[in-house]
């Protein structure tokens, strides 16, 4: 235990100790090469297991940050740690990372079943050790009963729980989400965003979700960081300190409303600034 745990002193030289961030980001430029600076000194510290939402403004960077979290993306200046990396035998660190797109992306010709196995497959694990896995997977996102069943018989939340399962079952860390409801229906919306917190709970991992939603990132974060666009930049971050499980009572709650208003009172402010 003491290994997730940082040591630190306070401006006023009190030593404190606090939980080893799961990866912490410094300073991080990202400029493209047609020049655009896409992030500006970014410092991020994200823990294990926590519920974190990326807000802002169309072209602000949360893409581009998460697919430098991601390991998909590179960085252009500053550094990206992981305090807590374990290292497998041949000494690369282990940073299991799953990602779920705003399309399901599922392959149409496989099953659920294989749609789900792929990133296994991939890493050359043979069907029949992972069958286990794969079940556990389906089963996190309710969709247990639905392994042979192909893409083109499931509704969108179906589909897009597939997608969930499939960046899953490779028991990552770290999850990231970019904007995985964006072309669902409301009242999809509202019942995957309950299925993701359940999700949560019980895959024991930290989530870092994409969206434009003030309403979606305060029912379902710990943490929103707000950011600005041109360059992208975080200009704040606010505490959702209301208890899980969440539900229609805290979506009604006038605690919910207070919690919306100061967000998008942040984010007038990323829009102006
Ligand atoms: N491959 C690329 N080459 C050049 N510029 C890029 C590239 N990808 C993104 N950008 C630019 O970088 C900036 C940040 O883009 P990014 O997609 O990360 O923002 P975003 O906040 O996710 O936007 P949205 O909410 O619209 O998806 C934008 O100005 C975008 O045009």
């Amino acid at each position: 235990m003491l290994q997730n745990l940082d040591r630190a002193t306070t401006s006023d030289g009190e030593q404190v100790v606090r939980r080893k961030p799961l990866v912490r980001m410094q300073n991080v430029d990202k400029i493209y090469s047609n020049g655009t600076v896409a992030l500006k000194n970014l410092n991020l510290d994200v823990y294990p297991q926590e519920f974190i939402s990326l807000l802002g403004p169309s072209g602000c960077g949360k893409s581009t940050a998460l697919r430098i979290f991601s390991g998909l993306g590179a960085y252009s200046g500053g550094s990206m740690d992981w305090p807590q990396s374990m290292y497998d035998v041949s000494g690369k660190p282990e940073r299991e990372v799953g990602f779920v797109f705003q399309e399901a992306t599922l392959m149409p010709w496989a099953t659920v079943f294989d749609n789900v196995f792929l990133p296994l497959r991939l890493k050359d694990k043979s069907k029949a050790q992972m069958t286990e896995r794969v079940n556990e997977a389906l089963a996190l996102v309710g969709l247990s009963g639905f392994a042979k069943a192909y893409p083109r018989e499931l509704s969108g939340g179906m589909k897009m729980r597939v997608s969930i399962a499939r960046a899953l079952v490779t028991q990552p860390k770290l999850l990231l989400m970019d904007e995985p409801f964006a072309a669902l229906d409301e009242i999809t919306r509202t019942r995957l965003s309950n299925d993701v917190l359940d999700i949560w709970a019980r895959a024991k991992c930290t989530v870092m979700f994409v969206t434009h939603s003030i309403f979606e990132s305060v029912y379902l974060s710990q943490r929103i960081v707000v950011m600005a666009a041109r360059p992208g930049r975080i200009i704040g971050e606010l505490k959702i300190d209301a208890p899980y499980p969440r539900d229609k009572e805290f979506r009604l709650s006038s605690e919910y409303s207070a919690y919306c208003r100061a967000v998008s009172d942040m984010l007038d402010l990323a829009m102006r600034s």
